[in-house]
Parts: structure tokens; C-alpha cells; sequence
């Protein structure tokens, strides 16, 4: 039974102890297994780094990489049946919807799919991590009427993904910029998407399963869904000059402003400090800085009129956009950069696993007689 005390929402109710991420919200900070996402990028690191660092706790030696990125690369290819099945899907569906269909299909047709010891979803996670990029790409060029590119094996998981997606080889500043945003995208605690898929995993299913719950999650508006939705704002904002007026008319009809707020964070999320200055930088190199300029309006409006910070969201949609990534894409672009927090946090479940089942406060009515139907 519940006492009454209870937060709808689940507002700072810690759910399970995790090694992986930390978040110090009132800071601004945003750690993985103890390394700063600010030290990560600005050392350089690299995405399949990275997300070694999320699975094993720890960077990997020099062969150690060596040999992941080695498997990442042999695994980037869909198999036959998941491309069969792609020219099923209607070509204007919803790209969440599709990524999360050909990650099902993806499970059945794994050769490692009844394997579900340990080490047999550690080789599914592999998969999924090589592949979620490749399915974004192909899923694009199919609903481009497009064949899908062939991995290139020479390009890092960043610049194949953008080579898959765009038929071009990035340039060096674009594939590093993309990286980067990979890396910032990569875990963050208990997010909506991560909280699903270890609730599915607690219940030792499968995970491709774990994965195809929280994809579902990651699709809604007001989680990884918002990215899309602020280059749709921006672009109904059509000007820079224009940004304080809409948004004064959009908080005045009780609008959500996408791209800001944070349930974790109450100042500036550490991810869009990168995702600002990429916008930028990006928008001067392309000799357009436009999208850039509105965004800034709009965030200096969004903090006067409501107080509310800039998230993740927010800067990676211009960043996005100047780098020719379609807006129904990016979405899905962020399941390429989180599958690697996912897969990280179901592993550490199936390490240390209990059901995940929490309790409703009832409010509804408590006893009634039965009235059988003919009284009705
Ligand atoms: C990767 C990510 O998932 S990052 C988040 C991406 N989502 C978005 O950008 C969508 C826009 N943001 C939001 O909707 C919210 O800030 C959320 C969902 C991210 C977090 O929300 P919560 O912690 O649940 O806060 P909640 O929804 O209770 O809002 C609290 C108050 O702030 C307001 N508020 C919060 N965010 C916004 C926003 N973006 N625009 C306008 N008002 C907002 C609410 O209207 C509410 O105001 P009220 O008390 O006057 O009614
Ligand atoms: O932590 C959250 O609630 C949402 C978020 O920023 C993310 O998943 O990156």
C-alpha cells in the first residue's frame, strides 16, 4: 500500500543505484563513469571510446580499442531480411517508427537471438550499436526512393554514419562536430527512453526488446522528440527579429517552448554549452549563421519571460540542420548516439537485477456493487 507521499512523475525518486552516469543538476554537470563530458570532448575522445567506456566502466587501452572499433566496423551491415523488409515500410511513415520496426526485426533475424546469457547480449549490443546508424541511413535513402549506401569500413562510426546518410565523405572539422555531439547525446542517467528499457530488461526479456521500449520512448515531443520540434519552431519563426515576439505570444497561450526545460537540470544543461558554440561555428562556416542568431534570440527571450534554460534539444537542432541532416531524422539520429547509454544501462541491469515495479496511489472509487447488465 502507498502512504500518500508520493510524486507524480516520479520527480527525484531514485528508482536504482548506477555506476554509469552522473548528473549534478544544480551544477550543470554531466559525468560518465567519472569523466567529465567537458574533459571527453576536449581530449578528444572518441565516440567507440566512449561507449566502451559505458559498458566496461573503464577507457580502453589502445588494443583494447582497437579490437572494439575492429567489431563495431565488421557489424555494420544489416542483414538481408531487415533490408527486404525496409521496402515494406511506407515511405512517408514516421522515421521512430520505422527505426523502432527494423530494430525488432533486427532481434528476430540476430544470430545471437536465443542467446540471452550475458555474453550473448553483450554480442546483440555490438550489433545494435553498429547497426542503429546504419538503419537510420537506410531508412532515409528508402524514403528517398534511394539504395542504401554500404558502410564504408575505412570511416569511424561519426563519419560513416554522415556517409551513409548524405552519399558524401564529411569533412574533417563536420565529422569531429558530429562526434561530438555523439558523445554528448550518449547516456544520461535515468532518462524517460534508458528508465523504459531497463524496465523492460528487470524483467529479464531480451535486449532488442529492452531496446524497441525505449526507442518508443526516446519518439515522444518531450523527450528526445523535442529536437525535431525546435527546428519546426524555428523555421515558423522565420526571422531572428521575429523570435521575441512569437515567443511572448506562445508563453502567453501556455505553449511549451521545445528545446527548454529540464526535470534534472536548473541551470544550463553542460551538453548545449558544446551544441551553442558547434551551432556557430557551423553556421559561420557555411556563411549562414542565421539559425544560430534566432536561436540565441530565442533563448535570451525563453530565460527573460519564463526563466528557463536551453536542454540538449535546443542547440542540436541548428547544429543538425546546417549539417544537412533532414529534421525528421533527428530524432533517430539521437537513438544512434543513446543506443550506446541503452545498452550500457541493460547490461548493468542484467548485472544486478531486480524486477522494476513501483505502485499507483489509487484514487479511484473503492467499492461498488456489481449491476448486472439487463439493470443497466
Ligand atoms: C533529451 C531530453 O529529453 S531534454 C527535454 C526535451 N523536451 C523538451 O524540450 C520539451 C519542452 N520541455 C518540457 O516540456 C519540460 O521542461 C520537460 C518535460 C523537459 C521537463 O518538465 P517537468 O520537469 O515535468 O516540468 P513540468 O512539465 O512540471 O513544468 C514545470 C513548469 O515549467 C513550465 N515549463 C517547463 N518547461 C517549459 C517549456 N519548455 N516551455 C514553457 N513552459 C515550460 C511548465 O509549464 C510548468 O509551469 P507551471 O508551473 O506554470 O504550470
Ligand atoms: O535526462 C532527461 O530527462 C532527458 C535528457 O536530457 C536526456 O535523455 O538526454
Amino acid at each position: 500500500m502507498t502512504d500518500g507521499h508520493f510524486v507524480e512523475g516520479l520527480e527525484d525518486v531514485v528508482a536504482l543505484s548506477s555506476e554509469i552516469c552522473f548528473i549534478d543538476g544544480d551544477e550543470g554537470r554531466l559525468v560518465y563513469r567519472g569523466y567529465d563530458i567537458h574533459d571527453l570532448v576536449k581530449g578528444s575522445a572518441s565516440f567507440e571510446e566512449v561507449v566502451y567506456l559505458l559498458w566496461h566502466g573503464e577507457l580502453p587501452t589502445k588494443d583494447q580499442l582497437t579490437a572494439f572499433d575492429q567489431e563495431l566496423r565488421a557489424q555494420r551491415a544489416l542483414s538481408p531480411e531487415v533490408l527486404t523488409a525496409l521496402k515494406t515500410l511506407p515511405k512517408n511513415g514516421n522515421t521512430m517508427e520505422m527505426l523502432r520496426t527494423l530494430v525488432s526485426l533486427a532481434g528476430l533475424y540476430d544470430p545471437d537471438d536465443q542467446d540471452n546469457s550475458y555474453d550473448g547480449s553483450v554480442k546483440k549490443a555490438t550489433r545494435l550499436v553498429a547497426q542503429m546508424s546504419t538503419m537510420v541511413a537506410a531508412i532515409e535513402r528508402y524514403r528517398n526512393g534511394q539504395d542504401p549506401i554500404v558502410p564504408n569500413e575505412q570511416l569511424n562510426h561519426a563519419a560513416n554514419f554522415l556517409y551513409m546518410l548524405l552519399g558524401t565523405e564529411p569533412d574533417e572539422y563536420t565529422a569531429r562536430a558530429f562526434e561530438i555531439a555523439l558523445i554528448l547525446h550518449a547516456d544520461h542517467e535515468l532518462n524517460a527512453s534508458t528508465f523504459a528499457a531497463r524496465v523492460t530488461a528487470a524483467t529479464l526479456s531480451d535486449i532488442y526488446s529492452s531496446i524497441v521500449s525505449a526507442i518508443g520512448a526516446l519518439k515522444g515531443p518531450l523527450h528526445g522528440g523535442a529536437n525535431e520540434q525546435v527546428m519546426l519552431m524555428l523555421k515558423e519563426i522565420g526571422e531572428p527579429s521575429k523570435a521575441p515576439e512569437w515567443i511572448k505570444n506562445a508563453l502567453a497561450q501556455k505553449r511549451r517552448i521545445m528545446g527548454f526545460g529540464h526535470r534534472v537540470y536548473h541551470t544550463e544543461d553542460p551538453r548545449a554549452t558544446h551544441l551553442r558554440q558547434m551551432s556557430k561555428e557551423i553556421g559561420e562556416r557555411n556563411g549562414n549563421t542565421t539559425y544560430y542568431e534566432m536561436s540565441r534570440i530565442v533563448e535570451q527571450a525563453v530565460k527573460e519571460q519564463k526563466g528557463l534554460y536551453p536542454n540538449v534539444d535546443f542547440y542540436s537542432a541548428s547544429t543538425y540542420y546546417m549539417m544537412n541532416i533532414p529534421v525528421h531524422v533527428f530524432t533517430p539520429v539521437f537513438a544512434v548516439s543513446r543506443i550506446s547509454g541503452w545498452t550500457a544501462h541493460v547490461l548493468e541491469q542484467y548485472r544486478n537485477n531486480r524486477l522494476i515495479r513501483p505502485r499507483a496511489e489509487y484514487v479511484g472509487i473503492k467499492k461498488r456493487a456489481y449491476i448486472p447488465i439487463a439493470q443497466r
